[in-house]
Parts: structure tokens; sequence; C-alpha cells
């Protein structure tokens, strides 16, 4: 099939290369002249694993190309894909779904016959439907612009993974356009029916739904059990005994069960927001209230680090701080709503000169914040330093010898904020091995 994808970004790449994977004849759109340069040259614009090889074997098998005019996107598609961003607005709540409209009215005014449009970008429960009013108000009278929403899951480090072999796919369409809107799908998704994907096919606003109820169940999930770490701490309990209990049980899933310095990353945060934002407005009180307290309880670890720095130093102005970490996650070159470079970022703010070292972000963070002190290596970033905060859980991180780093630091007291060293081994190097949140005198029993 001729399928075309709009927007070439962390969803978009790897999606239009693995709809050519599949052995369809695949155009990218891409906006941004950068980006489209890279992908024009068969390389994946951003840092993510693997995806510049499923390029590369495409556009070498005729699958694949990419450009930046609409009319030759226009031209080429009996299937549209759309996977433009949606960023959180300014006033920290709703998305914006510019990028969306001005895509949709870009193809709709160009069109000479009738074709399915499916939009992949994640917005507030209600829009599709809004977005399939739009195409049928700009496309020239007597040209059928159908639209369908499939919102994606895909995961960030695991993007081929994730979009080669996906769990589900939902489709939301309007009861007219479904038949069609279906059959066209169908279609394209064969081979990932075929690999095991579950298709759902359902109005837009359950469509939506699927999307932020996924999301926020994730969020919720990681919230959680920093809750329930906040109580074992209060309690005395052991926290890791009762994670890895939780785990073992089928029916909770063991995914998200590490307490630590909570979730970041270009999507749950504003995500839940949107929803909370939305369920407010439709009325559903409760449901926003909920999601907020989710949310507020992300960030209060990005304080509890902070206070935690500050219980260990005194004073945050004059200390120097080793910090370990500055993506969203570990495996992925991205630092956007980053729970570490956060932390960084305010303890610079309370004072402290921060020496930072991540193994993908380094020169990201340079370019943002250049008050931080970005250096070559994890050893590096210890020099001088009066604490070390281990704040992404690189694997680097866990590998490295704590006995390299004795003679760096001094007092040696490492705060784990995400649970990714092994306390007996620091210990044993003569470090103080202090888990987030946990005080001082309750420390050094490896929990
Ligand atoms: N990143 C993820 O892990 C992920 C996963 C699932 C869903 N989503 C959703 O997918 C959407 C896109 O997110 P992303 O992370 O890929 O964003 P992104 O910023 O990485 O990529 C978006 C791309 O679209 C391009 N673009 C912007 N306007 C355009 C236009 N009018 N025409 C063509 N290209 C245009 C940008 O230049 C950019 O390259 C968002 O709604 C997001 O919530 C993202
Ligand atoms: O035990 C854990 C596991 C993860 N995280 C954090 O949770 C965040 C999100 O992790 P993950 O879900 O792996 O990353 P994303 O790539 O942001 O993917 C999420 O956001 C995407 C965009 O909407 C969805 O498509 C995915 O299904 C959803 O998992 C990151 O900051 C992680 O550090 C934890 O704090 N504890």
């Amino acid at each position: 099939m001729k399928i075309t994808v709009i927007g070439c970004g962390r969803l978009g790449t790897p999606y239009t290369v693995a709809l050519a994977e599949m052995g369809h004849d695949v155009l990218g759109v891409e906006v941004n002249p950068e980006a489209l340069a890279a992908l024009q040259d068969s390389r994946c614009p951003f840092d993510e694993p693997g995806v510049t090889d499923y390029i590369r074997k495409n556009v070498d098998a005729g699958r694949l190309r990419f450009t930046g005019s609409f009319d030759e996107a226009v031209a080429h598609g009996e299937l549209f894909f759309l996977a433009v961003p949606t960023p959180q607005k300014q006033d920290g709540a709703t998305m914006d779904v510019t990028a969306v409209e001005d895509s949709i009215r870009q193809i709709a005014r160009r069109l000479t016959r009738d074709v399915v449009l499916i939009g992949k970008s994640t917005v507030p429960v209600g829009t599709a439907e809004r977005m399939a009013a739009l195409a049928a108000d700009v496309a020239p009278s007597g040209v059928e612009l159908r639209i369908g929403w499939s919102p994606d899951f895909l995961r960030e480090a695991l993007s081929m993974e994730t979009t080669l072999r996906p769990a589900r796919l939902v489709l939301g369409t309007s009861p007219t356009d479904r038949e069609v809107v279906e059959a066209v799908a169908r279609r394209a998704w064969a081979p990932f029916v075929d690999a095991g994907a579950e298709l759902l096919v359902t109005d837009f606003v359950t469509a939506d739904l699927t999307k932020a109820a996924a999301n926020a169940f994730l969020s919720t999930k990681m919230s959680f059990i920093n809750l329930v770490d906040n109580m074992c701490r209060a309690a005395g309990a052991d926290m890791t005994v009762v994670s890895h209990s939780l785990g073992l049980d089928p029916r909770i899933g063991d995914f998200g069960l590490t307490p630590g310095l909570g979730w970041g990353g270009s999507c749950l945060g504003k995500d839940i927001r949107a929803f909370a934002d939305r369920a407010e407005e439709l009325g559903a009180h409760a449901t926003a209230r909920f999601l907020m307290l989710v949310d507020e309880a992300n960030t209060d670890r990005r304080t509890m680090a902070v206070d935690h720095a500050r219980a260990v130093l005194g004073d945050l102005a004059d200390a120097t701080v080793a910090v370990w970490g500055a993506s969203f996650k570990p495996g992925v070159g991205d630092i956007s709503d980053s729970p570490a470079l956060d932390v960084a970022v305010r303890l610079h703010q309370a004072g402290a000169t921060v020496r930072l070292y991540d193994p993908s972000v380094n020169d990201l963070v340079n370019r943002r914040h250049p008050d931080l002190t970005v250096v070559d290596t994890a050893q590096d970033a210890v020099e001088g330093a009066d604490l070390l905060m281990v704040l992404t859980d690189w694997q680097e991180f866990s590998d490295l010898d704590p006995s390299m780093l004795t003679e760096h630091a001094e007092p040696r007291t490492v705060i784990d904020a995400r649970r990714c060293l092994n306390p007996q081994r620091w210990q044993e190097a003569g470090w103080s091995h202090e888990l987030l949140g946990y005080t001082r005198p309750a420390l050094g029993d490896g929990r």
C-alpha cells in the first residue's frame, strides 16, 4: 500500500520505518530541515536504538523515502498517518493541538481524491471527533477526507520493538466512515495483526480515552509505589520486600514497582495533566482530583531529592554535588521533563555547584543549562564533590566499580535515587549508601 506519515519525530520515524518494514511503500513528511536532512541521508535524527539500521534497510529496498513537501505527500498516499507533536500549553494543563489541525488543513485543501487519514498523535479526549469535523469542512466538495484515530503506545528506547510488535491497535472512527476507514486500516495493519496485535475498533472518544487511561494508569502505579515507599519509611518497613511481593502478584505485575525519583519524559506528565483538565471540564471532578494528586506525588520526589541532599550537606550553597544521569530514563537521549535534570537544576538554583555526567545527553544539557558543569566521565563528576547523587538508572552506573572512585570523593556519601546500585558493594568500598528519602539514622542497613 502507498502510505504517507506526517511528522517524523520520536513516534513518526519508528512508525514510518515499521510500515516500510511490513512491505508498504512509505513516504515520511518532516518539516524540520535538520531532521529531514538526516532522514534523507538514511539517519535517525535522534538517539534511538536500531532505528537507523531499519531506515537504511528499507531505503535500500526502495520502500521508504522522506520529503518536506506536502504536495508530494498528498500525491503519494491512499492512507495518511499523522504523528505531529501535541505539547503541553503554557497554562500547564491542556495540550496544544495546532500542529494536528494545521496538518489536516494542509492535506485536506490539496486533495483531489478520497483518502483516509488516521491520527496517531495523543490528543485530549474529544479532539479526534473535532478533527473529523475539521477535515469535512476543509476538504474540497466532492472529495472525502475520512478520519480515524489510533493512539500509539510506543516506548522510547524500545521504539522499534514496541512499533513492530504492538500488543494492541486501537482505531476510533465515526459510524458513517467506519466501513471504509476500518477496511483501509486492516489492510495496512494486517502484518501487525498477524504478528499477534489485537485490533479494537471503536468510536473516537473511546479511542482517545484508551491512550489517556493507559498513561494515567502507568503514572498512577509509579506514583503509588513511591507513596508506599514514604509509608515504609514512616513505619520502618522494608520497601524492597513490599515491592517484590506486589510484583509477584500476576494481577499487579512488576513493571514500575521500584520506588525512586519518579516518572518523566515527553508524554506521561502532559498526558495526565490534559486528562485531568478534560475530566474537570466534563464534570468528572473526582477523576480530575485523583489525577492531579498522582502528578503531585510524582513531583514531590524531586523535592525530596533536593531535601535529602540538604540533609546530608547542611547548606547547599558552596557545596559541590556530583550528579550521575540527566536523561529522563536510561537508554534514551531525551531530557524532556527529566526528573534527574530537574533535580540538578534545583540543586544549582539552591547554590550548589553541580558536576553532571550522563552517558547520552551531555551535549544537550551543556546547550540548555550552561550553568551546570558537565563532565566527560562518571569518575570526573565525583572529583572534589561533597556528595554523589545517582538520578538516572543507567547500566553504566550499576556496573561501575565504586572502589575506583574512592580517592576522588571525600566524604563518601551516595544518594541512590533510582535504587540501581549494589549497596553492599558501595559500603565495602567505603561509601555511605543512602536510598532516596531515607533519613540518616535509618541508613546503612542496605535498604
Ligand atoms: N515519543 C513517544 O514516546 C510517543 C509515544 C506515543 C505517542 N506519542 C505522541 O505522538 C505525538 C508526536 O510525539 P513525538 O514524541 O514524536 O514528537 P516529536 O517532537 O519527537 O516529533 C514530532 C515531529 O513532527 C514534526 N512536525 C511538527 N509539525 C509538523 C507538521 N505540521 N507537518 C509535518 N511534521 C511536523 C516535528 O518537526 C517533529 O519532527 C505526540 O502527540 C505524542 O504525545 C509520542
Ligand atoms: O519502575 C519504573 C519504571 C519507569 N519509571 C520512569 O517512568 C518514566 C516513563 O518510562 P517508560 O514508560 O518506559 O517511558 P516512555 O517512553 O515515556 O513511555 C510512556 O509514554 C509513551 C508516550 O505516551 C507511551 O506510549 C508509553 O506506553 C509509556 O510507557 C521514565 O521517567 C522512567 O524513568 C520509573 O520511575 N520507575
